[in-house]
């Protein structure tokens, strides 16, 4: 979708180039993330691919065309574009900003009035939005609206330059779970800038990690990038708990989990005894008439006569579900009685259990062979 070919820029009045001839593909419907330290030349290199910073060297093809030199409005129309510190128009309705580049194209009233709807409500905004202007929306809604207006005439291709930077933890977390979602229906081709790395990890099917002068570190999917760096500079990049951010990327529903030993609460402490002595294990989970979790009862529960099941043991309180990560998963059952979480489907009903031991061999699994214990070199 788009290819860079020892793309350069060289300032004016510079003697060292801020990016040296980078080479890279980005494909079709992927986000690429660019991350590096600061002034290593992410925006630089964004600002080239729209041609707001034209290269003094190399070429920049799109969809097979090589538009280094074409009329460059043709080319920004094509390229959505959400830029750092949001850059809405200020004295302009939400609305209108939404609608800028519609009506550069030229689009009639009605078309535009029910493009601004359908965006708004894409990024979650209901209509009365419509005539309010920037200054009386909050950081998070100011994003959306960025992130709406470089969608406005649907262009195969979005810059994103730090797009959730102005915002707190909290709502820039959502923001990233919002657009995440929002791309699995777009499938738009995203370059996104950012210098922090987990937002990088958590955001990119691939990240490119950049040197000064945008020279590429390495350019691989965050799984690789986090189990087997390149080199001392990537690992630096990456910084402490690789690890855990790997675990991050990771659902409970890939890795296999163990059998473990279910029962009814409407079943007879027998029974359930029997059940638990057959599993080799030193606990049982009891389910409801919905196969929701509900107790874990050991052997000592069970052998005191008496007590209903329903209120025997431990409430079965550490639940996860299939789509959970490793790390959300870990966290739970750090937390839990004998270290283990509960997996459930989307209705809350028994699917599994997960404990250290299948999370600790799913790791295990993950390393490179070299790197394992008792494998490889
Ligand atoms: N218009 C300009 N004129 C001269 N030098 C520039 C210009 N714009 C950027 N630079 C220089 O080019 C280099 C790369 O800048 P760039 O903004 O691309 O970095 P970046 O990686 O995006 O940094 P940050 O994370 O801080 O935004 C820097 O050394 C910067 O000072």
């Amino acid at each position: 979708m788009i290819r860079l070919e020892k793309l350069s820029k060289t300032f004016p009045g510079q003697s060292e180039p801020a990016v040296d001839e980078l080479t890279m593909d980005i494909h079709e419907g992927e986000i690429v993330v660019f991350v590096g330290p600061s002034g290593c030349g992410k925006t630089t290199t964004m600002k080239m691919i729209n041609r707001i910073i034209e290269p003094s060297g190399g070429r920049i093809i799109i969809g097979g065309e090589d538009v280094t030199r074409t009329n460059p409005d043709r080319l920004r129309r094509r390229i959505g574009y959400v830029i750092q510190q949001i850059g809405l128009f200020p004295h302009m309705t939400i609305a209108d900003n939404i609608a800028t580049v519609p009506k550069m194209l030229g689009w009639d009233k009605r078309r535009i009035a029910e493009r601004t709807d359908e965006l708004l409500e894409t990024v979650g905004m209901d209509k009365s939005y419509r005539d309010r202007f920037p200054k009386e929306l909050s950081g998070g809604q100011r994003q959306r609206v960025g992130v709406a207006r470089a969608m406005a005439a649907d262009p195969p291709i979005m810059l994103m330059d730090e797009p959730f930077g102005a915002v707190d933890p909290i709502t820039r977390e959502r923001l990233q779970d919002e657009f995440l979602r929002l791309q699995e229906e777009i499938q738009k081709t995203i370059v996104f800038v950012t210098h922090d790395i987990d937002e990088a990890i958590k955001m990119g099917d691939r990240i490119a990690i950049l040197r000064e002068q945008s020279i590429i570190a390495q350019y691989d999917t965050p799984e690789r990038i986090l189990t087997d760096p390149a080199d001392a500079y990537v690992e630096d990049f990456i910084g402490a708990g690789a690890s855990l951010k790997r675990l991050s990327l990771s659902r409970v529903r890939d890795i296999k989990t163990s059998e473990w030993p279910v029962a009814s609460l409407t079943d007879s402490h027998e029974e359930v005894l029997q059940t638990l002595k057959r599993s080799g294990k030193d606990y049982v989970l009891l389910l409801d008439e919905g196969r929701k979790p509900k107790r874990w009862v050991g052997v000592a529960e069970l052998e005191m006569d008496g007590a209903p099941l329903r209120n025997a043991g431990w409430p079965a309180v550490a639940i996860v579900e299939g789509k959970s990560s490793l790390y959300e998963t870990l966290d739970t059952m750090i937390t839990s009685y004998k270290g283990s979480a509960i997996v459930v489907d989307d209705e809350g009903r028994y699917e599994s259990v997960v404990d250290f031991g299948t999370v600790l061999q799913a790791i295990e699994e993950m390393r490179p062979e070299e790197h394992r214990v008792g494998g490889g070199a």
